[in-house]
């Protein structure tokens, strides 16, 4: 936390004058000036390290930022672009110049690929001097990261291929090489503009901790830039965080794959709470796992630890559970989903049905299903919604507010998920208030305020959603539907 007295340490002296001052730069909170004209004249040179937040560090954690003033909701807290940009480390053929045109037909990832990304940062320290500089103050984990399976396989298919094929001789030896692997490892961000996607690494933005349940969303702009915002307000001295893996993945999939790629235990409180925030999003039904039982309790690891090969047990009857059988119908549950149509609402049905015996209601997998669900009644073509039972639209909004609900308490930052979400309940208010007016429903006048507020949410979420990407096309619809909804209610700027 940022503690007052680290207010009343920093300087009050104007940066122009050196005269005692009194008035505070609003974006940083950081540095004061006599005046509006010295401020105006400083900004040249202040603007490069003028930001909401500091740098602090510790033993844990390394480097981590947090934030000097508060921070409003929908405030953006870095934008920039990145250091090194290229194709990720498994790719299928992709054009390495602009990275955005995938060559058709052949699907092998080509090993040399491996490479470009390491290549183009080992050769920054002559073309750029400056973000060598930078890129080489990132955490790389090259020693907990020696000896492991990635780490191995990184030396065959890098570290001792770059000097084999591009012919580098002993330029770089294969330490060196392994370390800028790592970085890119610990610090690299996937970029979700091209089909394949590739990497970037940013300055600013890896010096963001990791939360399973943070409190920056990340975009990416059409230019390659990372875009963290705030979703929700922040207050001075919290910790900035985003979330390194999926935070719509359950614990025991985010802690693996955290320890795998980014080499440390998450203790952040979503993991420090099995029941994660009484959601039990990565639990299971006891009743599932024994016969004939009518216990109605969730069961968890008895270790919270170890979520992969212990027992688990269950919060009401204490029945114990082995990890094996726990991990057989978790296998079979990620298999089935991703064999399934997504898009097919009787597929989507079959699963929540033959799933619900053993997983909750919030579980990873079943909240996988609801969102396809969310999409798909009442959304196949523009009109079909107006074709829909009565009872099927009120299911569709029915599972929108518990989605809403959910992603409230595990993942107040998920941006994408909300606007998504935000637009299938906006969609279907507006639907149910088209059926109330037709009825005389006095009920009409909320459903559409309501539709309406949550159209606006949807844009509020996903307004930095790149033009290429689904997202920004829901955007530019939620606003134009916004439009719509507030003449209809009456409503004028
Ligand atoms: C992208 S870097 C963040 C900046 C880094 N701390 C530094 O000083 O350069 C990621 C690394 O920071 C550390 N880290 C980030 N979030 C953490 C967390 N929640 N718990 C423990 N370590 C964390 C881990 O060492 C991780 O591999």
């Amino acid at each position: 936390m940022l503690e007052d007295e680290d207010s009343d340490r920093i300087e009050k002296i104007c940066p122009v004058c050196q005269v005692e001052a009194t008035k505070r730069c609003s974006r940083c909170a950081l540095v004061y000036y006599c005046s509006v004209e010295h401020q105006q004249q400083h900004w040249k040179k202040h603007k490069a390290t003028c930001n909401p937040f500091k740098v602090f560090s510790n033993e844990q954690f390394g480097r981590f930022l947090v934030a000097t003033r508060e921070i409003r909701a929908g405030e953006v807290v870095i934008k920039e672009p990145p250091l090194v940009h290229g194709p990720a480390q498994i790719t299928g053929p992709v054009c390495v110049g602009c990275l955005q045109i995938a060559i058709q037909h052949f699907y092998v990832p080509h090993p040399m690929y491996q490479c470009l990304m390491p290549l183009r940062c080992l050769l920054l320290a002559e073309s750029d001097p400056a973000k060598w500089e930078l890129l080489q103050q990132l955490e790389s984990h090259e020693e907990e990261r020696r000896g492991s399976e990635l780490w191995r396989n990184d030396r065959e298919g890098v570290a001792k291929l770059i000097p084999r094929f591009f012919k580098t001789g002993d330029r770089w030896d294969e330490d060196e090489i392994l370390r800028i692997v790592g970085i890119i490892q610990v610090n690299g961000h996937e970029i979700p503009l091209s089909v394949p996607s590739s990497v970037a690494i940013y300055n600013q933005a890896s010096m963001l901790e990791h939360s399973c349940r943070p409190n920056l969303s990340k975009s990416f702009t059409n230019r390659g830039e990372i875009v963290l915002w705030a979703p929700n307000t922040i207050k001075r001295g919290e910790r900035l965080s985003i979330c390194y893996t999926d935070a719509m993945w359950a614990t025991g999939n985010r802690l693996e794959h955290l320890q795998q790629t980014k080499m440390f235990r998450c203790e952040c409180e979503r993991c420090s709470d099995p029941t994660e925030y009484e959601t039990y999003f990565s639990a299971l039904r006891c009743s599932g796992f024994q016969k004939d039982s009518k216990c109605k309790g969730y069961i968890l690891p008895v270790d919270s630890d170890n979520w992969t090969t212990g027992d688990w047990s269950c919060q009401k009857c204490r029945g114990v559970v082995t990890g094996a059988a726990v991990g057989q119908i978790l296998e079979r549950a990620r298999m089935d989903l991703e064999a399934m149509q997504k898009h097919r609402e009787d597929h989507c049905n079959k699963y929540m049905k033959h799933y619900s015996k053993w997983l909750t209601p919030n579980h990873q997998y079943l909240v996988d299903v609801k969102i396809s669900l969310s999409q798909v009644i009442g959304g196949k073509a523009p009109e079909a919604i107006k074709k829909i039972p009565y009872e099927k639209l009120m299911s569709k909004i029915k599972i929108c507010q518990d989605l809403l609900t959910l992603f409230e308490k595990i993942c107040p930052a998920e941006a994408r998920a909300f606007g998504a979400t935000r637009f299938e309940l906006h969609a279907a208010l507006a639907e149910l208030a088209r059926r109330s007016t037709e009825s005389n429903n006095p009920a009409c006048t909320s459903q559409l305020e309501e539709s309406l507020y949550n159209a606006n949410e949807c844009v509020r979420m996903l307004l930095h959603e790149p033009a290429v990407l689904m997202e920004s096309k829901i955007c530019a619809q939620a606003k134009m539907n916004a439009e719509a909804l507030k003449s209809l209610l009456g409503i004028k700027e």
